[in-house]
């Protein structure tokens, strides 16, 4: 295991760097390909990521230098849109935090305003605290977090987890770093009424909404993944698809392309499952037709599925 970096001691005579070999070492070329390969789009954000890394791999190198360092602030704010993959790349930065020892175990913990706080008094404290304990030595995951803070209501509990939180953020910062997400208006109008947590975070991370054409190429991924491929009518039909889901309520980016790609494999076995005389090939497995795609009831003026942004 890597130790912290800020208690790492100066090893003297160590003057110069294979920086190839240490971004190797720690990881980071692989998360980073990885991210690259895995994720569609998001362009800003893999460029982010990316230099937040880079300053990190050479924050450890200068500590190992001897040159003048200090612990530096790792908490963040991911802010977009639900579905644009703030979850997914902060599971690849706690990789990239333990790859180069920021933090000691690297998990992430994902967790909303009720998993900290209590429904009565004195129940709060020790839910967050339980939490905390969960997460330290990795991150930390507060998705939409300005719940944690109800102007309407004096009394709200969530102030008191607020304050836990902004102190552990503040002491313990060489072994737990906090990642908030949400809403990027509702994220600013929570910075602003809690200046502790601005003050506190030190990368804010920006994701936009996919163009329909990075979200069709995020279903085709996705079909790949397990096994399918649309037929060339069958895209067409997704094209579609995607132009009128974007229209209609709780559409949430990515996460309903998945949904999407689920019920469309649905449909597709419930095609295959109807003519039960027929013989069936690899290529009537793996291939989406149109009609898989134009069965579903955005086509009617419906929304797909429950209509749940998180189903
Ligand atoms: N750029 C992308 N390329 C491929 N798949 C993606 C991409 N972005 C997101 N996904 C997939 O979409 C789904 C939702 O992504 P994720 O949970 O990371 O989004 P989120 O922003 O955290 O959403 P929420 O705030 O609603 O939890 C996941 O299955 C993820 O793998």
């Amino acid at each position: 295991m890597l130790d912290v970096p800020h208690a790492m001691t100066t090893e003297p005579g160590e003057t110069s760097f294979d920086l190839r070999k240490e971004a190797e070492e720690a990881g980071i070329t692989g998360t980073l390909q990885q991210l690259e390969q895995e994720l569609i789009g998001l362009k800003p954000v893999k460029s982010r990521v990316r230099q937040i890394a880079s300053l990190l791999l050479i924050e450890r190198i200068r500590q190992r230098a001897g040159l003048a360092s200090s612990p530096p602030t790792l908490h963040m704010s991911f802010t977009g849109n639900p579905g644009t993959g703030k979850t997914t790349v902060a599971l690849r930065m706690a990789k990239i935090l333990h790859g180069l020892g920021f933090v000691r175990r690297g998990q992430v913990i994902s967790v909303t305003r009720d998993d900290l706080v209590g429904q009565y008094i004195g129940h709060t404290a020790p839910k967050t605290k339980e939490i905390l304990k969960k997460a330290m030595g990795g991150v930390l995951f507060i998705d939409e977090a300005y719940y944690l803070h109800r102007p309407d209501n004096e009394r709200d509990y969530g102030q008191e987890a607020i304050e836990i939180l902004l102190q552990v953020m503040e002491n313990q910062r060489e072994d737990l770093v906090v990642i908030l997400a949400g809403y990027g208006e509702r994220m600013t109008s929570f910075f602003a009424s809690n200046p502790g947590f601005r003050s506190r975070i030190a990368h804010h991370i920006d994701f936009p909404d996919y163009a329909e054409a990075e979200l069709l190429v995020i279903a085709e991924l996705m079909l790949k993944e397990r096994g399918y491929r649309l037929s060339a009518a069958a895209r067409e039909a997704f094209e579609k698809y995607i132009a009128l889901r974007r229209t209609q309520p709780f559409f949430s980016n990515a996460r309903s392309i998945r949904n999407a790609v689920d019920r469309i494999r649905l449909r597709q076995a419930d095609r295959l499952v109807s003519d039960l005389d027929r013989m069936l090939d690899i290529a009537d497995l793996e291939t989406i037709d149109p009609m898989d795609v134009l069965a579903s009831r955005v086509f009617s003026g419906g929304a797909d599925a429950q209509g749940s942004a998180k189903p």
